[in-house]
């Protein structure tokens, strides 16, 4: 399977390293502004300067990319994985819209264990809720991490929301001088040192506290999603997947 892969920071690097070490993935060009001359890939800045075609595109970078990947993986039929987090509503829409012509993956998280906290949530969240108990999410990652919450935090307060409805997402307390409504879900951004991703969702009722939490260990569980997704895109013709589809 051809793939190129978009952006070259950390988790860049990391995808590209294991699609080098698997055979069934030949690596044909990393974009990155990035020049990297130790690459054994070609390198380009953008889709535009890209001659060959590839069967899937795989992107950890900026959603500012969104448009030129829109554009090449249209016009040459590409796959795409879009591991990026921090889309605006509207890229949101743009993907779901292309996803229409393109078989497209795209998840805030590609760990099998993110896949498993949502449908522990599916199940519980609700009746949580519904028996008083207050919700909150805290997220913790590395100091370079430059959008806040993280993408799995949006993506675990989208899937209460699902279940609950009437949830509103509460992001900063500071300006609040009032008691927290039953219907507020704070979530809360903390960053530091090289702290690979953790989500923690907690239940606190009367006298008791229930909290489900996933760490990550390391960067290649999302590695290893994001390869099973482009894996498991190679079938399909078009429409748009997520973690469901993998696990
Ligand atoms: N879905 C998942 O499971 C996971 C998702 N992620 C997400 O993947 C993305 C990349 O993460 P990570 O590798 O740690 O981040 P880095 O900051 O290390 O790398 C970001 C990449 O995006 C490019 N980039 C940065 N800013 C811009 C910009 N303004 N316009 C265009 N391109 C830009 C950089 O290009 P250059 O190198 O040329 O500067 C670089 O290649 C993030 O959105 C992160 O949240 C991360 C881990 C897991
Ligand atoms: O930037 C990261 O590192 C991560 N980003 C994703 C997010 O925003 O949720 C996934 C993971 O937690 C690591």
């Amino acid at each position: 399977m051809k793939v190129l892969l978009y952006g070259y920071g950390l988790m860049g690097k990391k995808v590209a390293h294991q699609l080098r070490e698997k055979d069934e993935f030949d690596l044909i060009g990393v974009v990155s502004y990035e020049f990297d001359e130790k690459a054994p890939e070609a390198m380009y800045s953008n889709l535009t300067e890209v001659q060959d075609r590839a069967d899937v595109i795989i992107d950890f970078s900026h959603p500012n990319n969104l448009d030129d990947i829109l554009a090449y993986v249209k016009k040459n039929k590409t796959k795409v994985v879009f591991a990026t987090t921090g889309f605006s509503k509207e890229q949101l829409d743009k993907i779901e819209e292309a996803s229409k012509e393109i078989a497209i993956f795209q998840s805030y998280n590609t760990s099998f264990g993110i896949q498993m906290v949502t449908k522990i949530l599916r199940q519980v969240a609700k009746e949580f809720y519904d028996n008083g108990y207050d919700i909150e999410i805290l997220e913790k990652h590395h100091n370079q991490k430059i959008d806040a919450p993280s993408g799995t935090a949006k993506l675990l307060y989208e899937v209460m929301e699902d279940e609950i409805k009437e949830t509103t997402p509460v992001y900063d307390r500071s300006a609040l001088h009032e008691k927290r409504k039953k219907q507020e879900i704070g979530i809360q951004a903390l960053r530091g040192g090289t702290i690979f991703g953790e989500h923690e969702i907690m239940f606190a009722g009367l006298d008791e506290i229930i909290e489900i939490k996933h760490t990550a260990l390391s960067k290649d569980v999302f590695v290893q999603g994001a390869l099973a997704a482009a894996k498991a895109l190679q079938d399909k013709d078009h429409g748009l997947f997520t973690l469901k589809t993998l696990y």
